[in-house]
């Protein structure tokens, strides 16, 4: 067993627009920004969380809600359960994401825990197993359980959810040529809460265009279709009453495509949007922009990004 374990875990693109649950991406920025959580585990006399970094005091004071002590209990009752042996632990978080950002923040304390401690105990679980553990983890929080955050988060790339138990997820192939350029504007928009404002159905034309934007965008990204696979980028889910929730987001959504953008959205359930862009020219102006005029306060960013192929990293201790 090893005396210290690492892991990082990136942020997430949820939904991307035309995927509600079923689609996520990971995010990279182009800048070697670490847009991500970071878990450290250490054998110790006692469970212990210790939280850091710039978002920790956003988090709530009592340790005993912090998603991240969720998942070293679930964790220590799955081992028990399956018969793998185990020891206490210290853990510390490094809340590099803001809470109720869009970015997948939970999903990334979540990934970099399980991740941190399966490989702390040499691995007694495999990724669907870790998967299913994660979603749930997820569901605790969001209210139901999808895997459009943490299958992205843990695996890299852009991933597309199964229904199945096994394999959980796919990957598909990625735009070699396409920059994300994404805005957090600075406010908390509850994940819980965006989903409760949701119809609980779907009227027919929707589910259609739903089916068939998803058919049609996987088939363009095998066939490297940008034009084809940026045309049905388009939420009929979640976008139409989300909105309403996001300050300045149709003039966002105005001027990026007016300058070039392929596609615009939230991020999962916001307030970050992004922009689909050919180039990294483009994004970087588009970013710019988003920044001076999407963004409602000092915690907000923006960044220009790429889908890694990696997603959750363990680092040196
Ligand atoms: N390690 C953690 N990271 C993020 N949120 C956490 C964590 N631990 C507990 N929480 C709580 O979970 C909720 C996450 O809110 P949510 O809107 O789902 O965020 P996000 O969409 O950014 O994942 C908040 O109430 C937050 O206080
Ligand atoms: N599919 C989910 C994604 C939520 O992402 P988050 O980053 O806002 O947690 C949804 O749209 O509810």
């Amino acid at each position: 067993m090893k005396n210290k374990t690492i892991a990082y875990a990136p942020a997430s693109i949820g939904n991307v627009s035309l995927g509600f649950d079923v689609l996520g991406a990971a995010l990279e920025p182009v800048d070697g920004t670490a847009l991500g959580d970071v878990v450290e585990v250490q054998q110790a006399d006692a469970f212990a969380l210790h939280v850091a970094g710039p978002f920790a005091h956003k988090l709530p004071a009592d340790e005993n809600t912090n998603i991240v002590t969720h998942c070293y209990e679930h964790f220590i009752e799955a081992c028990v359960k399956y018969g793998h042996a185990t020891h206490p632990l210290a853990m510390t978080l490094h809340k590099n994401l803001p809470i109720g950002s869009g970015l997948g923040s939970s999903a990334s304390s979540i990934v970099a825990a399980f991740h941190a401690l399966n490989a702390h105990f040499d691995s007694p679980f495999k990724q669907d197993e870790l998967l299913h553990m994660m979603g749930e983890l997820e569901g605790q929080i969001s209210g139901s359980i999808h895997y459009d955050n943490v299958a992205p988060c843990y695996l890299g790339g852009m991933t597309l959810m199964t229904g199945q138990s096994s394999p959980v997820t796919v990957a598909l192939p990625l735009m070699e040529n396409w920059y994300w350029a994404i805005c957090y504007s600075g406010i908390s928009v509850s994940t819980s809460a965006a989903r409760d404002i949701l119809p609980k159905t779907v009227d027919l034309p929707d589910a259609l265009t739903f089916g068939r934007q998803l058919g049609v965008f996987v088939h363009a990204l095998y066939a490297n279709n940008e034009q084809l696979a940026a045309s049905v980028m388009q939420d009929v889910i979640a976008e139409p009453y989300r909105k309403s929730l996001l300050p300045g987001f149709d003039e966002a959504r105005a001027y990026s495509m007016e300058h070039g953008a392929l596609a615009f959205g939230i991020s999962g359930s916001g307030p970050t949007v992004f922009a689909v862009c050919r180039d990294q020219a483009q994004a970087q102006h588009i970013a710019a922009w988003l920044d001076n005029n999407y963004k409602q306060n000092e915690d907000g960013f923006s960044h220009v990004c790429r889908i890694p192929q990696a997603g959750v990293q363990q680092q040196q201790g």
